[in-house]
């Protein structure tokens, strides 16, 4: 049973510069939630304060149980490991027996294939990120923390495997940070929309239908619209 994780009455700053104050938060258990918000906001910082890598100043994060992966910006692929036992590396870490096959199937889902033996140095900052997601999935967790799993692919790749996570992640408590609408929007059970500072946190209607939403649907493409009209007000306007 996937616990509900909870912001009671958070509060945290940089230095002197508040970046949430007495924060209140209900981030559903076996969902998907988004952050979507502009860069330097704080979605990282927030993501942080649920894995316990922040401690607030004030109040508590609460509810993370289970097993828990971790997928930040930086994809910490092991140098000396070839891309195959990096994506392995969870049954490595635990004494599980490595499902070779799975991670195989994952490699060709996420086009990477003709690299399972390499080493991470070989490869592109992109084929970097698959092999981070790659990995990412492998571990089954109950919760999923993400942080720009998808940011430096090409639109096609993207989409692609946003699908391919969307999918292998359905059930699972995900909490996903981004700053692209069209993501939320296609990923969401819930979007959190983070704007000011300190942050104020908006809950944003997702558009109808099971995720991945189809990206060119009449709903995600309104929602979508709507989501940069509102990031578009609140400053900085383009
Ligand atoms: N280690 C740190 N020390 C001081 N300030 C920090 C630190 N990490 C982040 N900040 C500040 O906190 C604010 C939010 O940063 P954060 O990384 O959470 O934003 P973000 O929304 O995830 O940005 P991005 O989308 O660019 O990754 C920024 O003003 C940043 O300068």
């Amino acid at each position: 049973m996937n616990q509900d994780i909870l912001f009671n009455d958070v509060s945290f700053s940089w230095g002197d510069k508040p970046l949430c104050q007495r924060l209140n938060l209900h981030l559903r258990g076996g969902k998907t939630t988004v952050m979507l918000g502009r860069s330097g906001i704080g979605k990282s910082t927030l993501l942080r304060l649920v894995a316990g890598l922040l401690q607030p100043q004030q109040g508590a994060v609460r509810g993370l149980s289970g097993n828990v992966a971790w997928m930040g910006q930086q994809d910490l692929l092991y140098p000396w490991l070839t891309v195959l036992d990096n994506v392995m590396l969870s049954a490595r870490l635990s004494g599980d027996k490595p499902d070779r096959p799975r991670a195989l199937a994952l490699l060709e889902q996420v086009k990477l294939s003709d690299v399972t033996h390499a080493p991470p140095h070989q490869l592109s900052g992109g084929m970097r990120q698959r092999v981070a997601l790659a990995r990412t999935l492998y571990a089954q967790r109950d919760v999923v923390l993400m942080d720009e799993p998808f940011a430096t692919l090409d639109v096609m790749t993207k989409l692609s495997l946003q699908t391919l996570t969307a999918g292998l992640l359905r059930g699972k408590t995900v909490l996903l940070v981004t700053h692209d609408p069209l993501e939320a929007c296609r990923m969401a059970d819930d979007i959190l929309l983070l704007q000011g500072q300190p942050l104020a946190i908006e809950s944003w209607p997702v558009p109808g239908g099971d995720v991945p939403r189809p990206f060119d649907h009449p709903d995600v493409l309104q929602a979508q619209a709507q989501l940069f009209s509102r990031l578009n007000t609140h400053e900085n306007s383009v």
